[in-house]
């Protein structure tokens, strides 16, 4: 299997390679070379399988004989084993056709750990064959960074530094950073929003001698390893439905674009999706893009949800190279534009495509709010503000046919959003007893304004510091 950069000029590589860049060295994102494709019978015979084996075939599609599906085996068998539910992903009856996909189970409780925790394996085995060391830049509006620093601690060839915007996350989900005391990792307060944050990532993976210096590599969904790694639970949730027999629709509530790129993914496997609703809070970029073609960006407001509180969503461009027929000069002149002018030109039949598959959703605070209460009181169910904005998005936009079942990303554990919850339902729900001395732990990070140079030379400073010692 082979990959391309959406922006069409940097050298194509195999899984391993495009594992290790990250991102392209022409600012694109990689994208196989085509699509593994399965045929019904192929999908039913993987219905039924434990959820380690069905994320090892499955990676195996996209790794190839760069990991052995043996190799593969082990790494999904130990990835999963720490997560709090048998079933890893399990499906939970919210209605008549609407279900929850618990992908919060893992060990920092968010969807980010079903991925991360398999990345953090692949990393190191592939560093051990190399011979190599690797410090990890990564952006977070307050789960991705957990999970990857759960993922990566301690991990001998892996230094880490992750940014998070200063006071716009959840103080569960700070905590769960700044309280990781490893060598190996770092964490950096950045003074603005996630944007800013991830334009950073961004603008080093930018600066080629630092990017070779400090053997960049991410964490964050511009790696191709990370999207692939979510793909499973989609497959899992959909086969387990009746797929592929039966249609399924899927409701994700999105910010990076990552996550419900993954459930495209398994749509161009040949799973037959439905459609998939994109939820979102106030930053309502993708709703106002799948409305009315309208992709500009205006600045990032904090929301209850602040895990989706983004505009530029990175993913975004790997499904703009697909609608824009695979045209990696087109693609690379849009992505130019909307840097410069701050508005997506996206031509008017791309932009139909997508408005025949996506349907857009945004709610407000109150309206994630009531939507908590409203699951509380109706189902018995405690949702997280994300996964609320996802259920809420499945009721507005179901398929009219009763028989298509809808499934909700459940991204995060509600006890990471105690105060919208609480103010919600009256209930403050407990953290897992293997983190309720978190506020008590000792919180080391360092606050830095959003500027290149000294964002740097805080990598530099970390990256050096343990690689003397
Ligand atoms: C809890 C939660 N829900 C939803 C999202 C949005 O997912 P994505 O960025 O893949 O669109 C995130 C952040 O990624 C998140 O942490
Ligand atoms: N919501 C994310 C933002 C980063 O997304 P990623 O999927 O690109 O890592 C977070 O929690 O950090």
């Amino acid at each position: 299997m082979r990959y391309l950069s959406t922006r069409g000029q940097a050298a194509p590589r195999d899984f391993e390679g495009v594992l290790l860049a990250g991102l392209a060295e022409d600012g694109g994102l990689f994208l196989p070379e085509s699509w593994p494709s399965l045929s019904p019978a192929e999908w039913r015979a993987l219905r039924g399988l434990p959820y380690p084996e069905l994320a090892a075939r499955l990676m195996h599609l996209f790794a190839g004989e760069t990991l052995p599906l043996g190799t593969l085996r082990g790494m999904t068998g130990a990835a999963y084993a720490g997560f709090g539910h048998p079933a890893i992903a399990p499906l939970v009856q919210l209605d008549h056709r609407t279900f929850a996909l618990e992908l919060f189970h893992g060990p920092t409780l968010a969807f980010k750990d079903m991925a991360m925790q398999l990345l953090g394996r692949l990393f190191d085995h592939v560093l051990a064959r190399r011979g190599e060391r690797i410090t990890i830049v990564g952006a977070t509006s307050g789960d991705t960074g957990s999970a990857a620093i759960e993922a990566c601690r301690d991990r001998a060839a892996i230094d880490i530094v992750i940014l998070h915007p200063e006071g716009r996350t959840s103080e569960v989900q700070r905590r769960q950073m700044t309280t990781v005391l490893s060598d190996n990792v770092a964490n950096l307060a950045v003074q603005g929003s996630f944007d800013d944050c991830q334009d950073l990532v961004k603008a080093m993976f930018g600066d080629a001698p630092f990017r070779e210096e400090m053997r960049l590599a991410a964490v964050n969904s511009i790696n191709w390893a990370r999207v692939a790694a979510q793909i499973p639970y989609y497959a899992y949730a959909a086969l387990a439905l009746g797929a592929p027999e039966r249609p399924v629709a899927f409701s994700v509530p999105t910010g990076n674009f990552g996550n419900v790129l993954a459930a495209w993914a398994v749509r161009e496997m040949g799973l037959p999706v439905e459609r998939l609703i994109v939820g979102s809070n106030r930053n309502d970029i993708l709703t106002r893009f799948l409305a009315a073609n309208d992709m500009s960006v205006k600045g990032v407001e904090p929301s209850l949800s602040p895990s989706m509180d983004i505009q530029v969503s990175s993913n975004f461009e790997r499904l703009l190279f697909e609608l824009l027929g695979r045209d990696a000069a087109a693609t690379a002149e849009t992505m130019r534009r909307f840097r410069a002018e701050g508005r997506m030109p996206v031509p008017d039949a791309a932009w139909k495509r997508a408005t025949g598959l996506f349907h857009g959703f945004a709610l407000s605070d109150e309206g994630t709010l009531a939507e908590i209460r409203r699951l509380q009181e109706v189902a018995g169910y405690l949702a997280d503000p994300h996964t609320a904005i996802g259920t809420a998005a499945a009721r507005t936009h179901a398929p009219e046919d009763p028989g298509i079942p809808v499934v909700v990303a459940a991204t995060a554990h509600p006890a990471k959003f105690p105060d919208a919850v609480e103010r919600a339902t009256g209930m403050r729900p407990p953290l897992p007893p293997r983190l309720a001395d978190l506020y008590e732990r000792e919180e080391r990070y360092s606050v830095l304004r959003a500027d290149l140079a000294p964002v740097e030379d805080f990598v530099r400073a970390h990256t050096r510091r343990n690689r003397a010692g």
